[in-house]
């Protein structure tokens, strides 16, 4: 400290400063100066009057001291200040005018100067102040703002005290003055964003928020006015949607005179550089600003400069906050740096708000989906305690809210227990719901069957429990259907074959451990694709219905096969017109033989159908476990080898399996198989029976009948082929065959030279129900060039009695042409005369059943004439089939019959026979 005045030098030391160590902030240089004033001050004092201001230092040491505390005093930015009342004279340091931005040669401002200079808020405070040190002798300090000519507004802080004489007059006011308005800001600054951060965390609405944000930074920074701009993402735009302060005309006529919208991509002016830059921007002179109101409305609100910062969060920017001021100031990087900061919270908080917002969406949304969802949701503690549920739960349980929220899951679940509850704990930690099934209870006591899925949920926090039970009682019914389906026949809902199998297979091990037997009846309709053929399926469904009705009222008890049952009788329908029964417990055959009885007896009753009066018969197969097997399989394929005995043996009877009926079964499957390898392997051929006008016994015509040569088996009879190939399908191409060679034999004969006489063909019911029946035969007469009035078509009288709409016009279109049409087996099927009326017929063929016996049976011979009688009426030529003595013939002759056919004149002959015959038949009754 060499060379340092000792004044100086004692305050240092005193305060612990030293040259190597000297004050280092503001503070401490304040307080050195303080201390060298005021030994100064001392020292002065000891000075004339009005010596002060014009120190003259009277010797280097003091000039030094005086250099080394303006020195200190520009460094500090600290100016010291005197006021002398005695002779109302200022001292002034440097500093001071520094600060005041007045020139250091002239003379300081008196009081009332220096209170000018004052902004006129802060005057009564340091009027107050003043006044406190001059009469109260209290120090003064203080912190006010000052208008400065150059630097506008700055913020200043003073310090002073008293110093008197030994009388207590106070001989001096001294003190410091510094421009502290760049820690005012810091402050201001700071005091802004705190707030704002306050305002944010309170978290009001931001229609409510971001106009008072507006309004904060205008008020504690000191702008004039301000506006939010908001992206409208609708519009693409931004637009001003608050302005503060409300209701000022000079603000509004400037706002008014902005525009009010602007588009994201804009780049000009203040709100433009923000957009574009996602930077705050300084505007130093609104009037000049692009896009700001036009200058005379900036000016007219005397508006100078202005701010803006964007609200931007990433790279989105979702609005700006600008700002004016009338104060003409240079621009501000801290507070633009604070005003980007600020920026940053607030578009945090607006995500913030839209992520809550869409929270309360989804969670909104997520309720109206509970509780409108068609399950029951019960939100539950580990314990079970209903904490919350939906409507539908109240709804499904018959409980008001209120009730189930006092009970627990195990108050409405039957099944669940504590333990369950707990046992599923662990398990749901993984978050994947588990799924069980249980038992829910109602309000009423009655319960229903539920899927239960229990998953963790998180609610406020705490983890819970959530239950969502779905209402099974319509799936379980569903089930219940489609097993029902799966084990029944849909058309008859008796058992179909699959339960039939597996009851059979039960009851053949309970006859075998209780030492029992049991029948399996296969029970098949006879003749019923006639039906199906002829008047549809529609017709053959409903038959099929009211069969199986029929069979099931035979047993002793119906379908009880869903049953827990033992030993009571069952009809299953197996397809088609096949039905298999069994029964159970019975001792002797003959108990089995009286239900196939009542079966077949039930069956034959008439039934009308279609306003049709049919009679339908079966044929059943009897097998016995465990005389005829010992295996279901073997049980069902005896029965239905018996089955076609019965129907060997002339259908509408039931058979008892034998051995020996297995080679004859064989016979009918090598029949089937060969059958329909018949037609290509050419094994079929026709025979032919002649028809002779009964008068003079001279061929009238003649009948092609079918046979078959059967390779292994040899001649095979109509018969016998014929059921089966109409069973089976084959009777279509078979027959189109016959058509086919019968008019091409004919034909060929007639070619030859041979009397025209007309050819008879069977055509089966199932020709019918093929397209194309009546092209086809059209078509084959023209393949032969065989005169249509040359042939006969021969229809069963069930087809008659069936008179489908299909039938008649095709036989109407058939007759049309030429061709003849006869009723076969007339008679046995019990036609009515009004039928026949109606029906497009030219031949009636009396059945032979009715010729066998006559003349001797009367019953027969009457019902013969009847039939002659009645054909005589409806101008209709009566054949009679079978004739084979000539009894039988003169009583046809006498009767008026037109036609015999029988063995008596021939029997089927094949071709070249035939042939010869009918010539030598034309030779010998030809007119003399
Ligand atoms: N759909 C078709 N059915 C056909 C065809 N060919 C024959 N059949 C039918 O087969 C049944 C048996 O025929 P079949 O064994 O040929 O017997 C015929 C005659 O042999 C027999 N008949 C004739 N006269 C007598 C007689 O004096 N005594 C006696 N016991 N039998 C006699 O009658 C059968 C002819 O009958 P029908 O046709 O009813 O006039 C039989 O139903 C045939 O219809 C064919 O190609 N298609």
């Amino acid at each position: 400290m060499a060379g340092m005045h000792p004044l100086l030098q004692h305050q240092l030391e005193r305060l612990g400063f030293s040259e190597a160590a000297p004050p280092a902030s503001a503070k401490q240089w304040s307080r050195l100066l303080a201390a060298i004033s005021e030994a100064m001050a001392d020292w002065e004092g000891k000075l004339p009057a009005g010596m002060a201001s014009q120190l003259d230092f009277p010797n280097r040491d003091l000039k030094d001291l005086s250099d080394r505390l303006a020195e200190a005093q520009r460094i500090a930015g600290l100016g010291y200040w005197s006021f002398t009342p005695a002779s109302r004279t200022w001292y002034w340091s440097d500093e001071c005018f520094r600060i005041c931005d007045l020139e250091a040669t002239a003379a300081p401002p008196d009081y009332r100067g220096f209170r000018r200079m004052v902004q006129r808020r802060d005057r009564p405070g340091l009027r107050w102040s003043v006044d406190r040190m001059l009469h109260a002798g209290l120090a003064l300090e203080l912190e006010f703002r000052l208008h400065l000519p150059k630097r506008g507004m700055r913020w200043i802080r003073v310090l002073g005290r008293t110093v008197r004489d030994d009388t207590g007059t106070i001989t001096r006011l001294h003190g410091t003055i510094m421009d502290v308005t760049a820690r005012k800001q810091v402050e201001v600054r700071q005091a802004v964003e705190h707030g704002i951060t306050r305002m944010l965390a309170e978290s009001e609405a931001p229609s409510v928020l971001l106009p008072a944000i507006v309004q904060t930074i205008c008020e504690r920074v000191g702008w004039a006015c301000g506006a939010y701009w908001a992206l409208n993402r609708e519009r693409n735009a931004y637009e001003r949607v608050s302005a503060w302060p409300p209701g000022n005309p000079l603000m509004d006529a400037f706002f008014a005179a902005c525009p009010s919208q602007v588009p994201p991509t804009m780049r000009q002016g203040l709100l433009g550089r923000v957009l574009e830059t996602g930077t705050p921007a300084w505007a130093g002179n609104v009037a000049l600003d692009p896009v700001l109101g036009p200058a005379v409305a900036a000016s007219h609100a005397g508006l100078r400069v202005a701010f803006a910062f964007p609200i931007q969060a990433g790279a989105q920017i979702r609005g700006v906050m600008e700002f004016f001021s009338r104060r003409v100031q240079e621009m501000d990087p801290d507070m633009l740096r604070s005003a980007h900061f600020i920026g940053r919270h607030i578009a945090q908080y607006l995500e913030r708000r839209d992520a809550e917002k869409g929270l309360r969406q989804s969670e909104a949304h997520f309720r109206a989906l509970v509780e409108q969802a068609t399950d029951s949701f019960y939100v539950h503690d580990s314990d079970g305690m209903l904490l919350d549920v939906n409507q539908h739960a109240c709804h499904s349980l018959g409980y008001l809210r209120e009730e189930l929220l006092r009970m627990s899951m195990m108050d409405i679940d039957a099944k669940l227990s504590p333990e369950d509850l707990k046992q599923l704990g662990p398990g749901l930690t993984t978050g994947a719901p588990t799924a069980i099934e249980s038992v829910h209870r109602r309000k009423d006591g009655t319960e229903f069957p539920v899927e239960l899925r229990i998953g963790p949920i998180l609610i406020d926090g705490k983890e819970c429990m959530l239950s969502l039970a779905r209402d099974m009682t319509e799936r379980v019914r569903m089930q219940q259907h489609i097993e029902h389906l799966a084990f029944h026949d849909s058309l008859t809902n008796l058992p179909n074959r699959a339960m039939f199998n597996r009851h059979l297979q039960h009851a053949i091990e309970q006859a075998d451990r209780h030492k029992r037997r049991l029948a399996v009846l296969f029970v098949d309709l006879d003749r019923f694709k006639n039906v199906n053929d002829t008047l549809g399926h529609g017709a053959g469904d409903v038959l099929l219905q009211e069969m199986s009705r029929r069979i099931s009222h035979c047993l002793r008890t119906s379908d009880v096969v869903a049953r827990n049952r033992t030993s009571e009788d069952i009809v299953a329908r197996l397809g088609g017109d096949e039905f298999v029964v069994l029964i159970e417990s019975f001792t002797d055959g003959s108990q089995v033989a009286e239900v196939a009885q009542r079966i077949l007896n039930v069956m034959v009753k008439e039934y009308i159908l279609d306003g049709q009066l049919i009679h339908m018969t079966a044929s059943i197969g009897i097998s016995i476990f465990p005389e005829d097997g010992r295996h279901d399989f073997t049980l069902m394929k005896h029965a239905d080898i018996a089955m076609y005995r019965a129907k060997d043996l002339g259908k509408n009877r039931y058979e008892f399996y034998s051995a020996w009926m297995n080679g004859h079964s064989a016979r009918s499957l090598a029949l089937e198989s060969g059958l329909r390898r018949a037609i290509e392997r050419n094994e079929l051929a026709l025979h032919y029976q002649a028809k002779v006008d009964s008068h003079n016994g001279r061929i009238a015509g003649m009948e092609a009948l079918v046979r078959w040569r059967h390779p292994e088996l040899g001649l095979v009879p109509p018969d016998q082929f014929i059921p089966l190939a109409e069973e089976t399908g084959l009777i279509v191409p078979l027959s189109r065959w016959v058509l086919n060679e019968a008019c091409r034999q004919h034909a060929e004969w007639v070619n030859a030279g041979f009397p025209p006489v007309r050819i008879a063909v069977n055509l089966s019911a199932r020709q019918f129900v093929e397209d194309g029946l009546c092209e086809e035969v059209f078509a084959t007469l023209a393949l032969h060039g065989l005169d249509a009035r040359l042939l006969e078509l021969e229809i069963t009288e069930s087809m008659v009695m069936a008179n489908t709409e299909r039938t008649f016009e095709a036989l109407a279109r058939l007759r049309s042409s030429g061709i003849r049409i006869a009723i076969d087996d007339f008679g046995v099927g019990y036609s009515s005369l009004s039928q026949l009326k109606q029906f497009p017929v030219d031949v009636i063929k009396i059945d032979r059943s009715f010729i066998r016996d006559i003349p001797g049976d009367p019953s027969d011979a009457a019902i013969t004439d009847a039939i002659i009688a009645m054909s005589k009426r409806l101008k209709v030529i009566t054949v009679a089939e079978g004739v084979e003595t000539p009894h039988q013939w003169h009583f046809l002759r006498e009767h008026g019959c037109d036609e015999i056919q029988g063995y008596y004149f021939c029997k089927p002959l094949e071709a070249q026979a035939f042939l010869a015959y009918a010539l030598k038949n034309m030779e010998e009754t030809a007119p003399a």
